[in-house]
């Protein structure tokens, strides 16, 4: 959204079809997750229109007879009428079925040619249960305000966007399109403003073109650049301008991820709002960002673990996780989550206060195993639990006696939850003895960054440690320094 919203939130239309596979507690919760996610843009959600259907209507994603009920609430006319339907080029649908491959080599040039018609009917409506009309009432409310955007919780093709928007006379978002938003809204550092651009004109580009009327809606907010307002050549251009620009980024970042490859390790994952960051302050101290709403934390931050700790153990707090999340957006973060790979311990962090935790989790999960990070030791946090009741508290404890429950808002669970990361990194440390020369002694701070010092002698050559800590880092320290004896710890 190119505006920042006015104070009085604008009331936008939430639309969502129902698929076969999909329960109605599962739809229930999509649309209030959707809800929240315009509520974050700013918007104010005074209305649902759903449908049960198969798959999305081709042309307008709604059938004929929801469409209309749809119109209704926007004042449009309700149909996409045959002059005004989609037009189309063979280069668009040559650069549309490029990007869905994801070879952006292949993009062709806009190539002039004359547009041609395609078609864009309206189906009837194609209900697979009697119940549908039902379930469409609810959330209509004829005396509210009436919405000024459509919000459709589907990715949409550039076309499906275009129709919905002639047949409703508002703007049309999709969820793809919500998310980006929010995440240009929320970048905050250099880098993660880059993955965010890349994202979005990926998801712009396609739709530039023919955009009559929601040119300035798409541009997005505050883009002061009007990138997106350059022609797809122009995007390409800047495409690979931001993809050198990350990489430098992501190499600096290999590097310090590399110095910081012996120390211990944790990373907090999850489902967006699940309580990462707050758990991320309580554990280290630190100032990041802890906000009631999607996609607070954009960057990942990583900080050491508050009390100080010998050897010291770093925390990092990484962005969250959302069913149905943009390929690109999965993409362009994946350096972040790279973060989570590279940790010796992972914190599934979950919202045990949502009934719908266990397919948020699975989301992190599916995320994460498909960076290669489900080799990585994990324990399960269910925070949150001071909204729970002792029942539910108790029901979780025998259904996951591994689990931690706790509250990011209680001291002591916080205290306990540190105990736990320390003792998972106690029994992986093995024992040594180091020999440090005096003429060595400048590198002793070394040592007691990375091990635990347990005993220290004195003789006529050097330094005796009897020291603890991770096997690299004890492996290096031994050779760097004579070692009398090592053994298991
Ligand atoms: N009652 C309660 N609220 C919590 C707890 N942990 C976090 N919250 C609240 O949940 C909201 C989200 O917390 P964050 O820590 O920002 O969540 P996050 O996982 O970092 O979210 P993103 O950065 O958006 O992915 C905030 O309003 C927190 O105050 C908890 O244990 N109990
Ligand atoms: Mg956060």
């Amino acid at each position: 959204m190119s505006k920042t919203p006015p104070p009085s939130r604008p009331p936008v239309v939430l639309v969502g079809v129902q698929f076969p596979t999909v329960s109605d507690t599962e739809h229930a919760a999509d649309l209030a997750e959707l809800k929240r996610l315009v509520h974050t843009l700013g918007y104010d959600a005074v209305a649902t229109v759903s449908q049960r259907r198969g798959a999305l209507a081709t042309g307008t994603v709604l059938g004929k007879g929801k469409l209309k009920d749809l119109a209704a609430l926007t004042g449009g006319p309700g149909v996409v009428s045959s002059g005004a339907r989609d037009r189309t080029s063979k280069a668009r649908a040559k650069w549309e079925a490029t990007q869905e491959e994801g070879a952006e080599e292949a993009t062709p040039e806009p190539t002039g040619e004359a547009p041609e018609e395609v078609d864009a009917p309206v189906e009837e409506d194609e209900d697979f249960d009697a119940e549908d009309e039902e379930a469409s009432e609810t959330g209509l409310d004829a005396s509210g305000p009436r919405p000024t955007m459509v919000v459709v919780d589907h990715e949409l093709s550039p076309s499906q966007l275009r129709n919905l928007e002639k047949a409703t006379g508002v703007p049309v978002m999709d969820r793809t399109g919500v998310i980006v938003d929010i995440f240009h809204r929320h970048a905050r550092s250099h880098e993660a403003r880059m993955q965010v651009e890349i994202a979005r004109l990926s998801y712009l580009a396609p739709r530039l073109r023919e955009s009559s009327g929601g040119s300035e809606r798409q541009q997005g907010r505050g883009s002061g650049d009007s990138a997106v307002e350059l022609d797809r050549r122009k995007i390409r251009d800047r495409l690979a301008e931001l993809r050198a620009g990350l990489a430098a980024i992501e190499k600096e970042q290999d590097q310090r991820r590399y110095a910081r490859r012996e120390q211990l390790r944790v990373a907090l994952v999850g489902y967006t709002n699940a309580g990462k960051s707050s758990l991320m302050r309580a554990l280290t101290g630190s100032e990041v960002l802890v906000a009631d709403q999607l996609f607070a934390t954009l960057d990942t931050t990583v900080r050491a673990l508050h009390p100080e700790t010998r050897p010291r153990v770093l925390v990092s707090d990484t962005v969250g996780f959302i069913q149905k999340l943009p390929h690109d957006l999965v993409a362009s973060f994946r350096s972040t989550l790279d973060e989570a790979l590279e940790a010796s311990l992972l914190l599934y962090v979950v919202d045990a206060s949502d009934p719908t935790w266990p397919s948020q989790l699975e989301v992190t999960r599916t995320v994460l195993r498909e960076i290669g990070a489900d080799v990585v030791p994990s324990k399960l946090l269910l925070n949150k639990c001071d909204r729970l009741d002792e029942a539910a508290r108790d029901a979780l404890r025998a259904e996951y006696p591994d689990a931690v429950l706790l509250s990011a808002h209680r001291l002591e669970d916080v205290a306990g939850l540190r105990l736990d990361i320390l003792r998972f990194f106690e029994a992986s440390m093995v024992e040594a003895q180091l020999n440090i020369p005096y003429s060595s002694q400048g590198r002793i701070g070394e040592v007691y960054e990375h091990t635990t010092v347990l005993a220290e002698e004195y003789d006529e050559h050097g330094r005796k440690l009897r020291v603890r800590g991770l096997p690299a880092a004890i492996a290096r320290l031994t050779r760097a320094f004579p070692v009398e004896q090592t053994e298991q710890g």
